[in-house]
């Protein structure tokens, strides 16, 4: 059973999109206050360069206020040895700002950080906002669905709605999709906090790889090469799609041309950033040069699994990880159209970061 949904502008249908659930259903749903809502009618304007203090910056190295020795509660474990890690025993929710600052300079190290049995989605949305605010203005989408009342949240909805799944399970070999999240930005985002509400039994797992390793095992004449050049991100393709799925567009897409090997404000580590869902050329080479390094570098970062790390999500899951650092995809190995197989439902907050640094000065343009 499903809805369907139509999208209007300015009273005229421009696209229909069907709901993984009947309203009966969705009424039932715990967390129906989170369902996705499209908007049909908001636009933004361009978003505005902004001062970007990372709040990693000078946080203590050793994380004595936030792994504290006095609580006895507290489990941190390393996922594997180069990226990810597992906090249990400390609420999101209860952090003092010390511990904020200590908590972004870890997911800056660790590349994301995944705690868990957290009371985060009760805490309601504004608290998770101010929360998330913290680490940086928060991002609104430009083409994803949202929850009513807070465009900030961008909905994870693997549901039949979700079209441009069911695309890439018809299209394509698979629907890994590396990405760094919406890197065309001006100032692309630092941290992302995505708690799932609803997990299904078995599937749905997320990866993130280590961008900071992947650039570590390069040889020095690649290193060299590199760090010398911009990669143009562009969000046109997703506002393409986006248009062609009936959803609305709420803000004019934008390109940029960031440096290939990115510098971290907070840990002063190069990290590669590129990936292979924004990242079209690289500029100054001849289009051959470009799609044939672009394609080595995002089949190196998609088949390192030693530079990699998956996560099975559980109730309560919440997973911080940082978008300069790493680069991560959904793992969409569950029949999502098929309700026996369960409901994957979460919301994401995304907080923007720095313009992007590379080495010896070279900046972003656009
Ligand atoms: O659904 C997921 O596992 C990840 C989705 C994603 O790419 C994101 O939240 O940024
Ligand atoms: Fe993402």
């Amino acid at each position: 059973m499903s809805t369907t949904k139509t999208i209007t502008k300015s009273g005229a249908e421009v696209g229909r999109l069907t709901l993984a659930y009947d309203d009966a259903i969705h009424q039932q749903y715990q967390y129906h206050q989170y369902l996705p809502v499209y908007d049909e009618e908001t636009r933004f304007e361009a978003i505005q360069p902004f001062e970007f203090k990372d709040r990693g910056l000078g946080a203590d190295k050793a994380k004595s206020a936030l792994l504290s020795n006095s609580n006895s509660e507290l489990k941190v474990s390393k996922l594997t040895p180069v990226i990810g890690t597992e906090i249990r025993g400390l609420q999101l929710s209860q952090l003092n700002d010390t511990q904020k600052n200590e908590l972004a300079l870890l997911i800056a190290e660790r590349g994301v950080v995944i705690f868990r049995d957290q009371d985060f989605k009760d805490i309601g949305p504004d608290r998770q906002m101010d929360f998330a605010r913290y680490f940086g203005p928060l991002h609104v989408h430009p083409v994803g669905a949202h929850v009513k009342d807070h465009l900030e949240f961008h909905n994870i909805y693997l549901g039949p709605d979700n079209e441009y799944r069911a695309r890439q399970r018809r299209e394509r070999l698979t629907t890994t999709g590396y990405h760094s999240d919406v890197s065309y930005e001006h100032q692309p985002p630092g941290i992302t906090i995505l708690t799932l509400l609803s997990v299904p039994p078995t599937g749905g797992d997320t990866a993130w790889a280590s961008q900071t390793a992947a650039y570590a095992r390069l040889s020095k004449p690649i290193k060299a090469l590199l760090e010398g050049l911009r990669a143009e991100h562009s969000g046109f393709n997703q506002a393409d799609n986006a248009r062609r799925d009936g959803k609305h567009v709420r803000r004019e897409p934008v390109k940029s041309e960031h440096p290939i090997v990115r510098v971290h404000p907070a840990t002063g580590e190069k990290a590669l950033f590129v990936n292979k869902g924004f990242t079209k050329r690289i500029i100054g080479l001849q289009h051959e040069e470009s799609d044939a390094l672009l394609q080595l570098l995002f089949n190196h970062i998609a088949l390192g699994q030693d530079f990699q790390v998956r996560v099975k999500w559980e109730e309560g899951t919440v997973a911080l990880w940082d978008n300069r650092v790493t680069a991560h995809t959904a793992i969409s190995d569950f029949d999502h159209h098929n309700p026996q197989e369960g409901l994957r439902h979460g919301v994401r907050l995304t907080s923007q970061a720095d313009k992007p640094s590379g080495v010896n000065g070279l900046e972003s343009v656009w």
